[in-house]
């Protein structure tokens, strides 16, 4: 399906409690993990009502593939990811992992089911009086399994995450960089199947954050490893998910493939997020003359997305001659999102509503998508 983007701007809130958008159908790849009708509520407190952190979250994660939920502070992702390794418990709904209904377990069955899901963290909950080996290790050792296989098993693992050298510094010798890479390996000790990442790059700098999310696309393609993760960086999304949830309020607001959701976000919190993303890589000086409504005379700032084959250049001239009038190219560039080309030209034109929606109109019924990011 190829709705076009619309521009009119829609009332706060107004799909939220709608069902989620979702344009892509989920790959025929078996689902190992499940979340159907899930619903967390914590109880109220003295001070503080009941807080319903989940509200009606179905999603499906693909064997072998990379699932981010990206929010906002307080939307749930935290809760959400919890519950998938039974830290947290549903208040209702059920939830399958690796064929287990992780929602029907007692304390003894999670305990189980938790060695075939692994977790990595933002600050990384290494054991400051163990080595890099050692905390690889512990996992093992609380499994029982013999010192000699821990050892045949470990260092294989240091050395996928590419700290063969590192093997006995402790974290305080360590950069974020390394501690995130022994927390991974620690996270595959056991063999899981999933791997989950609470916002795992969040504490670390954008080169670092880079190298870790190509370690994560390694072992998720060399372990055919299932990966969920949550964030609230729209870039890391970009950079490492196959498929993205957005999680707005307890619910989840928009879903499909992450070049879909690039290419034609529906929901205002996912267009808010890629707005975002844009605006980090717009000029300074640019961003901050950037206003959110019209005024007289005001120019407005559209994101165009091209994707596939099409020509930016016939668009835009076509756009200036039709319309008459001046188009001023603000940024351009050729992205790449899970392997497929992806085109972002920022341009202003003018931004009186008429000739505003004479612009979106051409460039849309020319097949591509359309944002205003904002006035100048
Ligand atoms: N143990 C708890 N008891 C009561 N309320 C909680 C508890 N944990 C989380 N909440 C509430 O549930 C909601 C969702 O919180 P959650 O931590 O899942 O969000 P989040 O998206 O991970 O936020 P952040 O990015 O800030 O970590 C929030 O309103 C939060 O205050």
């Amino acid at each position: 399906m190829n709705a076009p983007l619309s521009i009119a701007p829609q009332p706060a809130g107004a799909a939220g409690a709608q069902a989620p958008v979702t344009d892509a159908p989920v790959p025929h790849a078996p689902a190992v993990i499940r979340f159907e009708r899930i619903e967390k509520t914590y109880p109220a407190r003295a001070a503080s009502g009941a807080v319903a952190a989940l509200q009606d979250v179905n999603l499906t994660v693909p064997e072998g593939a990379i699932v981010g939920v990206i929010g906002r502070s307080g939307a749930g992702k935290s809760t959400l990811i919890r519950l998938v390794n039974g830290l947290e418990r549903a208040t209702s709904g059920r939830l399958i992992v690796d064929g287990t209904e992780i929602t029907a377990l007692d304390e003894g069955g999670l305990r189980a089911a938790r060695r075939s899901i692994g977790m990595i963290f933002q600050h990384f909950n290494l054991l400051a009086r163990r080595t890099a080996f050692g905390n690889v290790a512990l996992p093992l050792e609380i499994a029982g399994v013999p010192s000699r296989e821990i050892k045949a098993r470990v260092e294989p693992l240091l050395d996928l995450v590419g700290l063969g050298d590192k093997r006995d510094r402790y974290p305080a010798e360590l950069s974020g960089g390394q501690k995130q890479r022994v927390g991974i390996a620690r996270a595959l000790a056991m063999r899981p199947r999933v791997l989950l990442s609470d916002e795992a790059t969040s504490a670390l700098d954008p080169e670092t954050t880079n190298q870790i999310l190509a370690l994560l696309r390694k072992v998720n393609a060399e372990l055919n490893l299932t990966v969920l993760l949550i964030t609230h960086e729209m870039a890391v999304i970009k950079s490492v998910a196959d498929r993205v949830a957005v999680l707005d309020g307890g619910r989840i607001v928009e879903e499909g493939r992450t070049f879909e959701i690039f290419a034609r976000p529906r929901h205002p919190t996912t267009r808010s997020f890629l707005s975002a993303l844009t605006g980090a890589t717009l000029p300074a000086y640019f961003v901050d003359r950037l206003k959110p409504d019209y005024t007289p005379g005001a120019e407005a700032v559209l994101r165009i997305v091209f994707t596939g084959a099409h020509a930016t250049d016939p668009v835009l001239s076509r756009v200036a001659r039709d319309l008459g009038i001046d188009i001023n190219i603000i940024q351009a560039q050729v992205d790449d999102i899970a392997g497929e080309p992806f085109g972002v030209i920022v341009v202003s034109v003018p931004g009186d509503p008429q000739t505003l929606s004479g612009v979106v109109a051409t460039v849309e019924g020319l097949g591509h998508a359309t944002e205003v990011v904002g006035y100048v």
